[in-house]
């Protein structure tokens, strides 16, 4: 067997052009374009080319962009004061603190500073723990990315056993939120380093997240045949950038979601519609 393709670069083409839509509508509705902050702190590369993608989607969908840059060794006072520059900011829809920060500074009081309104990224305190209580809140973009492309490649969902790898706060910890809602009803196993027998719960999965940051880790007599396996994993290494699953996992799985091509597309599509959300609940309140 070849695994079909989950194809997060082409989906994630459509839905920023349904999403262009709707934002030349809101454009013209409320005289201006959603924008979309970025705080970028220090020079990390990776980083760096993650957030100039974000900011090249937006020129391509017609969202602004306001770009925060602050060096390696910014204080924890100076992140606050962008924090609180952004959440007061009417041109600043929603906004990202890139992550991981510099470790000398606090993310968990970054991130619980921020106007939960105008959380691009549903990482904040209120918007996780709104998900964990089933009220509407900006969802975490990759989560929201894996499920989109579930959906949109029909791969069925309800009923489904589906063993996450990894329990990173972007990815791992909330995917479980949303696939067990009963709109998916998914049953799902969290694991991670601590695991014991990863082997024997990744074979019990119809659908594989593997969110774990270790290059090759999911090989493919791991796989129950047929599986569907998403690759969200992205390590740098000498070669190259490198994800969590081996690629003759691709062998043996149903359907694949590669790295790149992927996920990543689809996370970033995400945010745009995160960004939109929050534009049309704006326009509405007024
Ligand atoms: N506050 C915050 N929000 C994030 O969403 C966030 C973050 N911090 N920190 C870092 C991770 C990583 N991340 C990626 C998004 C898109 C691709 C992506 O588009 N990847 C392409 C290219 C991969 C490559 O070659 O670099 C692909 O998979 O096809 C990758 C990684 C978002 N993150």
């Amino acid at each position: 067997m070849t695994a079909q393709l989950l194809d997060g670069k082409a989906t994630a083409a459509v839905i920023r052009r349904e999403l262009a839509e709707r934002i030349a509508k809101l454009t013209a509705l409320t005289g201006r374009p959603p924008g979309l902050g970025t705080v970028l702190v220090g020079d990390d590369p990776g980083s760096r080319a993650y957030v100039a993608g974000k900011h090249h989607d937006c020129a391509e969908a017609g969202i602004a962009s306001l770009r925060r840059e602050l060096p390696a060794d910014a204080t924890q006072h100076q992140v606050e004061d962008v924090i609180d520059e952004l959440n007061a900011d009417p041109a600043c829809t929603g906004y990202i603190v890139q992550l991981p920060l510099p470790r000398h500074l606090d993310a968990g009081a970054v991130l619980e500073r921020m106007d939960p309104a105008k959380d691009a990224d549903g990482l904040h305190p209120v918007n996780l723990g709104r998900l964990t209580l089933g009220v509407e809140a900006p969802l975490p973009c990759t989560p929201r990315g894996i499920v989109e492309l579930l959906r949109r490649y029909e791969v069925p969902l309800a009923g489904a056993r589906v063993c996450v790898v990894g329990r990173g706060i972007t990815v791992g910890r909330p995917i479980g939120l949303l696939l067990t809602r009963r709109s998916e009803n998914a049953t799902v196993t969290l694991c991670h380093t601590g695991t014991k027998g990863l082997a024997w719960h990744v074979r019990e999965a119809d659908i594989v997240v593997a969110a774990a940051g270790s290059p090759g880790l999911i090989t493919k007599d791991m796989l129950r045949p047929g599986a569907a396996v998403l690759d969200v994993g992205i390590t740098r290494t000498e070669h190259g950038p490198a994800g969590d699953v081996h690629p003759e996992a691709a062998e043996v799985a149903g359907w694949l979601a590669p790295m790149p091509g992927g996920v990543g597309p689809m996370t970033r599509a995400m945010l745009l519609a995160n960004v939109v959300e929050a534009a049309e609940r704006n326009a509405t309140a007024v």
